[in-house]
């Protein structure tokens, strides 16, 4: 073939014919590059066994059924109502297997969860935009199996606990902010979260939206989307095109390493000035200080990893509770009638004279309903949850080839009609039969036991979910005790809130209006009783 375009561009042919046979030689050895390299069911007879799934277009297989993350969900329904529980897709080079029913779901991601825990490679995204550190991106291994147990030393349920007072200061403040700029509601709720992780991790909080720390923090997070989204980079759906030279694809090298560069830098000020303060007992107790206590050189890990160890769990915590938290605000603007009955709840059990507590859990089963519909109607990304099996594997006759994405179908799980009636709808009343927190079903032998799928499955499953699960219950339990919420009415006409999410990875809602009113003066006058007390704490 080479030899064919070299003679095509020789003196004897037209210059127009040399110009395109120019233009064609780039995409004649990526096409030369992407036979080689992609499993085809002429190298391997088993590809005949693999799921049934829709048949996509050459080359980029079903890239295009996916390129808008606001329509993924309908797709990833309509898919498994055609192909059933197990289906398979392509993007380019990579298989994808859709895991739609609990069952698949438990076993394989969990059940065989030694081989169905990696990550897809990620030159761009992983490799080099985040230096191979990122433990969300990380394969299944040694590496990943160190920062994990980091995580879960910090996220356990006992360690939690000591927590919960900062997420009470901080949703205190959260009702006040509420309080007094209601229309501020999207970005306060990002605050909380940012604020809560940050103290967590570094011991510092953040006071308002203009603190530069979470400016800093955001950037980070808007390019963490920028990379993540499937398909978005060539590099990152057809990987094996990593070895030809970057400017065939698209300068994704230089692209991934400024990217780096920002991010790193931004991580690297916050990992010394952390070192700073713990060398002058100038800091809170916090995950950091312990952190910065620690051996690296045992843990194996340099001072980037570790601060990368340290930022990326912000990333992890912030944006997806805040995302969760907003989407449920949509919902209760969307469907007044969950607010009532939460409402009615809420003033039997705690009154009218003091904000909701932690202590308050176990008498408000629909508040606890409701904050799982939350999930449940919103999951945190758009696509599902991605896993990677590193080894050959049967399931049912079907056959799921090493190295395919496997990926969990929160959208067909959640959005059965045979499990949960009017999939549609928000209806907290489906899961006055779940009272438990979410971390319960995590590991019951029977799989249509779990309430929801939103903190993924197997040994990849949230780490943070004891975090989250109590930040979702304090703030929206305050906010329904507090206000009324409902769609916008502007010169008498009621605003449509907008429904659609960010274009991306994450399950972000694009901003809307809703309405936002305290019930009563007196609830207003807590509100800003509790927030005075915590001054001294803050
Ligand atoms: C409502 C809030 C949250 C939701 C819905 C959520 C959901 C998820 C999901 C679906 C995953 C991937 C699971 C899988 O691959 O199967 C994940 C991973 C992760 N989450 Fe969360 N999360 C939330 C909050 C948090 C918080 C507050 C933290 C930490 C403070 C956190 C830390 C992490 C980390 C470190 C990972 C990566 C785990 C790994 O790859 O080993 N998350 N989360």
């Amino acid at each position: 073939m080479a030899f064919s375009l070299i003679g095509s561009i020789s003196p004897y042919v037209t210059p127009w014919r040399g110009v395109a046979a120019l233009c064609l030689l780039p995409l004649l050895i990526v096409l030369g590059f992407y036979i080689c390299s992609t499993p085809n069911i002429l190298r391997d007879l088993r590809r005949r066994k693999l799921p049934p799934g829709p048949t996509g277009l050459p080359f980029i297989g079903n890239l295009f059924d996916l390129a808008d993350s606001n329509h993924v969900k309908d797709k990833a329904i309509e898919w498994w109502q055609k192909y059933g529980d197990v289906f398979y897709t392509r993007i380019g080079g990579t298989d994808y297997i859709w895991l739609s029913s609990p069952k698949a779901v438990k076993d394989l991601m969990d059940k065989k969860s030694n081989i169905y825990s990696s990550r897809p490679p990620m030159p761009l995204a992983q490799d080099t935009a985040s230096a191979g550190c990122r433990q969300v991106f990380m394969p299944y291994g040694p590496r990943h199996r160190t920062v994990r147990k980091i995580s879960h030393d910090l996220l356990n349920i006992n360690a939690t606990a000591q927590y919960q007072p900062i997420q009470d200061v901080e949703s205190k403040q959260l009702m006040f902010e509420l309080l007094e700029d209601p229309n501020g509601f999207y970005d306060y709720n990002r605050r909380y979260s940012a604020s809560l992780i940050c103290r967590i991790i570094y011991g510092e909080r953040i006071q308002d939206w203009t603190d530069p720390l979470i400016q800093k923090i955001f950037s980070v997070l808007i390019n963490l989307s920028d990379i993540s989204s499937p398909g978005v980079h060539l590099i990152d759906t057809f990987p094996a095109l990593k070895i030809l030279p970057q400017w065939m694809c698209n300068d994704w090298k230089n692209y991934a390493r400024k990217i780096c560069e920002h991010d790193s830098g931004i991580y690297l000020e916050l990992w010394r000035d952390l070192n700073k303060k713990v060398a002058a007992g100038n800091i809170k107790p916090c995950f950091g200080k312990d952190f910065v206590e620690k051996d690296l050189e045992k843990l194996q890990m340099n001072e980037l990893e570790a601060a990368f160890h340290t930022g990326h769990l912000i990333e992890a915590g912030a944006e997806t509770t805040s995302a969760a938290l907003n989407s449920l605000l949509l919902a209760l603007t969307l469907y007044p009638e969950a607010s009532k009955k939460a409402q009615e709840e809420l003033d039997r059990v705690v009154g009218p004279n003091r904000l909701p507590t932690f202590e308050d859990q176990d008498k408000l089963p629909y508040l606890k309903a409701l904050v799982k519909e939350g999930l449940r109607w919103r999951p945190p990304n758009q696509y599902g949850m991605h896993h990677a099996v590193v080894e050959d594997d049967w399931y049912e006759g079907m056959f799921i080839p090493k190295g395919a994405v496997v990926m969990l179908n929160w959208w067909a799980i959640h959005f059965n009609p045979e499990v949960w009636e009017n999939p549609y709808d928000f209806h907290p009343e489906r899961y006055l039969g779940h009272p438990s927190p979410a971390a319960t079903y995590l590991n019951a032998s029977d799989p249509s036991a779990r309430d929801h799928f939103a903190y993924g499955a197997g040994r990849r499953v949230c780490p943070g979910i004891h975090v989250a699960e109590r930040s979702m219950f304090i703030n929206i339990a305050r906010i329904l005790w507090s206000f009324n919420i409902s769609k916008k009415v502007v010169d008498g006409k009621t605003i449509e809130p907008e429904t659609l999410c960010v274009p991306g990875w994450l399950s972000v809602p694009q901003k809307f209006e809703c309405s936002i009113i305290p019930r009563s003066e007196k609830h207003a006058e807590v509100i800003r009783r509790e927030h005075e007390l915590t001054k001294k704490d803050i």
